[in-house]
């Protein structure tokens, strides 16, 4: 563990009750909470901090607090140790090299359930009637990255740029949410238009799902880092080349251990500041000094991507990119060319430590301020902070969010998360683009998780798809029966205890309810209480399943995503493919997304795909699913219509891909921010 310049413990106390005293918090919850605390192990530093908004009776949804997992669990004491900053300098290479299923018994609750692998062992719901024995953990991954089906035409960029993506997660090597499917996707798409395309994350080895790495060849570049109070640090780069992008994975031993990329059944990692500000550096280095331009396996290394790139930072893990390149790499020379985009995908996670941790990122003295924060008057902790992600947003050239009502509603009071002031003065360059769906995996007509496959001319494998998702839910076989849908995280900003809350309801429509996730345990103890009480009406699932979420997906005929705040939200683009109507809260991308169906408009019949509510409770919730179960038994031919809309809209990635493009050459117009 490098010995990193840290704050007291008393800070960090402070810094803790920040991250965990939350208004909505039961006393039950906090005791949880202590007890994790008192069996954290000895030092690390640092965390990701989660901006705890205003309480949910005083604020509107976009910013009532919310637990999310990555941080759900308290973050590890550690003693004072103050190392003097050293100046900034340009990495080092050292290296010769640089110059050349199913789930039916039920398990265990998952202890870091979002991680892929593991989690493909769900536990499954005590009365489900599955016969198939749930995968273990032994298992080869469920998904490996091989070649797509088949390349699919598209139009080539006018200007084929290199572009370097920067991401905590990837799918499939480390998803455990929405950010890893875009990370796994966009790439390839900007890659069949013809760009040259590098992604940068961790080589994450947990002990459990480490054969996803095995396809990635080690490079043999060492480079040395400067990471200032932390001290150098070598990092080695693992690349493979598959649909036409580059994958590069950064080997360091802080990524080495065993949990998701975030956390472990003792919480939240004390060095995430440490481990995303050395990503960051990582990949600042990594089209310098790795020949992987033109790279096939077997063959001779290929060339550097050079200094004229165009960086893709993704959320506070990859903030510290144009901070770096602005702070250590021009200042050298190096990266004049090149253009920084900061893309946020939820803006409640920025990345905050006390000022005091400032050393840690090998920046030069004079670039504290693009750093520098004041905790808001509403958070629970105050004094100077240091914020990875308000860095990102004042030395990036652009900044893109995953969709435009999104991007507006970060410039407000509710939505801002404290920045909206900084988002304000930088609207200019400001933009949403909607994410895509990966067209290979979420595919009706292809799934291999599926017990059928349809499409929107012959919708006979959807039913199909119900029966079977009813008979592994244990729950009555009968296509007249609603089935409904729920995935998601469990924390506070999906709306889980808005399901829960509802579940009476849906029993008293005579409506089967089935809820698939994992995270806060205070709702996956819900879920399961709710399940004894409704068993005839309510499945839950506590788990992270790839498979088990197709099932879902398909097998539904509604999906329900109640989000407090949705950046953008890609179960509902998932269950339109799916031909399974989304009832959605009116925010942010969900609202973008999802167009109101209204059989008495002509417009609204040949538009619409689902239906939106507002405010976000249990009440507005079940009032829209009345209305849409009303079309369902009365108007079929309206039902009908509404699952075609949904699965012909073009959720493609390709569309994004050209929007994305558009920014990056909006980006190389204008001179560089910083
Ligand atoms: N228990 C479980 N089992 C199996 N699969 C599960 C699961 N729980 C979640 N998932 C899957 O994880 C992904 C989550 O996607 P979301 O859009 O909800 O993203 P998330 O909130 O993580 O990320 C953020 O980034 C994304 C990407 O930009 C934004 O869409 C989003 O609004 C923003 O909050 C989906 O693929 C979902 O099916």
């Amino acid at each position: 563990m490098p010995n990193c310049h840290s704050e007291s413990s008393s800070t960090r106390r402070l810094h803790i009750s920040f991250l965990h005293l939350r208004a909505e918090l039961t006393s039950k919850e906090q005791n949880l909470r202590s007890k994790a605390v008192e069996a954290t192990p000895p030092p690390q530093q640092g965390g990701d901090t989660h901006v705890d908004g205003p309480t949910e009776s005083g604020s509107p949804p976009a910013q009532e607090a919310e637990e999310a997992s990555e941080d759900a669990a308290p973050t590890p004491l550690e003693e004072d140790s103050v190392v003097p900053s050293q100046s900034a300098s340009l990495p080092k290479v050292t290296s010769a090299a640089a110059s050349a299923g199913a789930s039916a018994a039920p398990a265990s609750f998952l202890e870091f359930p979002r991680w892929q692998e593991q989690a493909e062992a769900v536990s499954s719901p005590p009365a489900a009637q599955s016969s198939q024995a749930p995968p273990s953990s032994s298992q080869p991954p469920p998904q490996s990255h091989n070649r797509r089906k088949a390349k699919r035409a598209v139009e080539q960029a006018e200007t084929p740029l290199d572009i370097v993506f920067v991401s905590a997660e990837v799918a499939p090597w480390s998803k455990t949410g929405g950010l890893g499917d875009v990370i796994g996707s966009l790439p390839i798409a900007l890659a069949a238009r013809g760009h040259r395309v590098m992604v940068i994350a961790p080589r994450y080895l947990n002990g459990v799902s480490d054969k996803l790495y095995n396809s990635a060849e080690d490079l043999g570049v060492t480079v040395t880092l400067d990471m200032g109070a932390c001290g150098y640090q070598d990092v080695k780069y693992f690349h493979q080349h598959t649909n036409d992008v580059d994958w590069v994975f950064v080997d360091h031993p802080s990524y080495h251990r065993a949990g998701n990329p975030y956390q472990d059944s003792n919480g939240v990692f004390g060095d995430n500041q440490f481990r995303y500000a050395l990503l960051s550096l990582a990949a600042c280095e990594a089209p310098l000094q790795l020949h992987v331009g033109g790279y096939r396996s077997g063959e001779a290394p290929g060339f550097p991507y050079g200094d004229k790139v165009v960086f893709l930072a993704n959320d506070w893990h990859a903030g510290l990119v144009p901070t770096y390149i602005a702070g250590k790499y021009r200042q050298h020379g190096v990266y004049k060319d090149a253009r920084c985009i900061f893309a946020i995908h939820n803006l409640s996670h920025q990345g905050v430590e006390p000022a005091v941790t400032f050393p840690n990122f090998g920046l030069p003295d004079n670039w504290y301020d693009p750093l520098s924060w004041e905790y808001p008057t509403w958070a629970s902790i105050n004094g100077p902070a240091v914020n990875i992600l308000k860095g990102a947003l004042v030395t990036s050239d652009r900044i893109v969010t995953v969709s435009e009502g999104y991007a507006w509603e970060i410039t407000t009071a509710e939505g801002g998360w404290g920045l909206d002031k900084v988002l304000q003065s930088r609207q200019h360059v400001l933009n949403g683009i909607t994410n895509g769906v990966d067209l290979d995996e979420w595919d009706p007509e292809a799934d291999e998780h599926t017990v059928a496959n349809y499409s929107a001319n012959d919708l006979s494998g959807k039913a199909a798809c119900k029966e079977a998702l009813q008979k592994e839910l244990g729950l009555e076989v009968n296509p007249d029966i609603p089935l409904i849908g729920w995935i998601g995280r469990l924390d506070h900003q999906k709306g889980p205890d808005l399901v829960l809350d509802a579940v009476p309801g849906f029993a008293s429509r005579s409506c089967q309810l089935v809820m698939l996730g994992s995270g806060h345990p205070p709702y996956e103890a819900a879920m399961r209480e709710q399940e004894e009480r409704h068993p005839h009406h309510f499945r839950g699932w506590v788990g992270f399943s790839i498979p088990v979420a197709h099932r879902i997906v398909a097998g539904c005929d509604i999906m329900l995503v109640p989000s407090r705040f949705e950046p953008c939200g890609l179960n509902q683009l998932f269950a339109m493919r799916y031909g399974t109507i989304p009832i959605v809260h009116a925010t942010g991308g969900l609202r973008d997304t999802v167009q109101d169906y209204n059989p008495d408009s002509l417009e609204a019949r040949f538009k619409g795909t689902g239906w939106t509510f507002t405010p976000p409770s249990a009440d507005a919730m079940l009032s829209c699913v009345d209305r849409a179960l009303q079309i369902r038994w009365h108007n079929k031919e309206d039902w009908g219509a509404l699952i075609r809309n949904g699965m012909t809209s073009d959720l493609s990635w390709d569309r994004a891909a050209q929007d994305y493009e558009q920014i990056f050459n909006w980006a190389l117009m204008d001179p560089a921010q910083a």
